[in-house]
């Protein structure tokens, strides 16, 4: 029997492998992790994560071939296929701060597969990682070898929080880089063998070790930088009065550039697009290629620009200040479908609105209190270190809200501001509320009010 062993058991780790699981029952899955209360809540009823699927997918395998341990080294010494997910968060000092991904925790990854390892393995970087990783981690595990042969494959992960298990049941591609030898090309046919389970060939797409460990960052970029543009263009539909879904829409109809990742919001948030950029502007700069950096630092700018045009909108709406005034913030994850509020455009909101002293309350069904003020206390880029475990799941609630008895109970003039376009801005309008919508023409009241940056 295969024995596949992923050191790592969060957002990535936990939902690809039981679905490895559930899709080859001949395989034996093993997911490890330093946190005992991660692999304790991986084996309760209540999972660490929140996601659509993912309980449903982990009963029906926990136990018969996936299991979730914090004996990290025992099964590490007993895998044939090592994957590595762990955290490859942005680094907070030293050299790169605020840019290159600090690759502490799988260095110390690395160093114990080479400490506790006494047969051949296939080493699996499954974690966003810089490109050219794969030759340190070699270098890390040839050096200490013992005559152990290892053979290292960038197998990134495309999928997306909210819909990890459909993204993995229907992957649009499975990416595989490896070295183009004999012993490379066949580490890479045995993991191609495991997504064979479920993945039609073409879909499995094979390269060499560089080309997959760029095209994840380049990916992340890529979507990033659509969502940079329509929120730019947000901007302009606001100054001209023309409707950014009605642009969306209409761009979205040629081929070329299709209809997907064309919605306007607050911001884009969540663990990995700025963190993935930050890194691609800083392998850049590395390169000797400061235009290329600059470019893609564009798209966090305009990120960065478009949660302040929001918080500036809604302090310019109220008089210019929100001191002491209650403001409601619906939503704090950093998208629908989740619990995770990593890097969430929330954070920035609040923080925003709370530096104006305006009283802020928030709910979100699948984030507890504890987390939210976890969030707002926290350094920039401190999150992604394991020691602040990541929300657990509290049980969805859905509720509707009357907006009626809201604004029957509200100051007036009483304003929604609208980060996502979710809301029904024409019924909140006959409602009696000043509706700001991104990127939408503005409510004459909204145009009024000082020109905001
Ligand atoms: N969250 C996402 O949607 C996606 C994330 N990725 C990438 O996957 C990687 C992991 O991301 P997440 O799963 O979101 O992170 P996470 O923080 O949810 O999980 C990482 C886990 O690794 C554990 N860990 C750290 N060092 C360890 C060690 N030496 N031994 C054992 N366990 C250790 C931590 O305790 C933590 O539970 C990152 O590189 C990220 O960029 C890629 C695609 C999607
Ligand atoms: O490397 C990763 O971590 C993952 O990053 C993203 O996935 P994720 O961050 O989970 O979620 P997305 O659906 O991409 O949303 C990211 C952010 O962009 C925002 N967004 C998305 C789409 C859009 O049209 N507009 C928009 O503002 C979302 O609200 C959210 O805040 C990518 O979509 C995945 O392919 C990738 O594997």
């Amino acid at each position: 029997m295969v024995k596949i062993c992923c050191i790592g058991a969060g957002y990535v780790g936990g939902p690809t492998m039981a679905v490895i699981a559930v899709k080859c029952p001949a395989i034996e899955v093993v997911v490890v992790d330093i946190s005992k209360p991660r692999i304790d809540a991986w084996n309760s009823d209540k999972l660490p994560i929140y996601e659509p699927g993912l309980d449903e997918v982990v009963k029906a395998c926990r136990g018969r071939n996936l299991f979730f341990s914090t004996d990290v080294e025992k099964h590490v010494a007993e895998a044939d296929i090592i994957f590595v997910s762990v955290n490859t968060p942005t680094k907070t000092r030293g050299l790169g701060a605020g840019k290159a991904a600090d690759l502490t925790y799988w260095e110390s990854a690395a160093r114990m597969i080479a400490d506790v390892s006494k047969s051949d393995k296939i080493v699996v970087e499954k974690s966003t990682v810089p490109v050219k990783t794969a030759e340190a981690i070699e270098k890390i595990l040839t050096h200490n070898s013992k005559g152990i042969n290892y053979q290292i494959l960038s197998n990134p992960e495309f999928l997306a929080e909210g819909t990890a298990i459909e993204d993995l049941f229907k992957p649009d591609r499975v990416l595989i880089g490896g070295r183009e030898t004999p012993e490379g090309r066949k580490a890479v046919q045995a993991l191609k063998e495991v997504y064979a389970h479920w993945v039609p060939e073409e879909n499995i797409i094979t390269t060499n070790l560089w080309s997959a460990e760029l095209s994840k960052l380049a990916a992340n970029a890529f979507l990033a930088q659509r969502i940079s543009s329509v929120n730019a263009m947000s901007a302009l539909c606001e100054a001209t009065g023309a409707n950014v879904s009605e642009v969306s829409y209409a761009i979205g109809k040629d081929s070329r550039i299709g209809p997907k990742f064309l919605n306007a919001s607050v911001g884009f948030g969540g663990s990995c697009f700025q963190k993935d950029i930050l890194n691609l502007v800083y392998i850049c700069e590395c390169n000797g290629l400061p235009e290329v950096a600059n470019y893609w630092k564009q798209v966090i700018k305009i990120n960065d620009y478009q949660k302040s045009r929001f918080v500036n909108r809604v302090v310019s709406s109220m008089f210019n200040t929100v001191s002491s005034k209650k403001v409601a913030v619906l939503g704090f994850a950093f998208k629908k479908d989740t619990g995770d509020t990593r890097e969430t455009p929330a954070i920035d909101v609040c923080k925003g609105l709370l530096g104006d002293k305006a009283h802020v309350s928030i709910y979100d069904p699948e984030v507890t209190e504890e987390q939210i003020q976890r969030d707002l206390a926290m350094n920039k880029f401190d999150w992604d270190h394991p020691m602040h475990l990541q929300p657990t799941s509290p049980s969805a609630i859905k509720q509707e809200l009357d907006y009626q008895k809201i604004f029957d109970n509200m100051q007036k003039p009483a304003f929604v501001f609208d980060g996502r376009n979710v809301v029904d801005a024409e019924k909140l309008r006959e409602i009696g509320f000043i509706v700001y919508s991104i990127g939408k023409p503005l409510d004459a009241w909204l145009k009024d009010m000082p020109a905001i940056a």
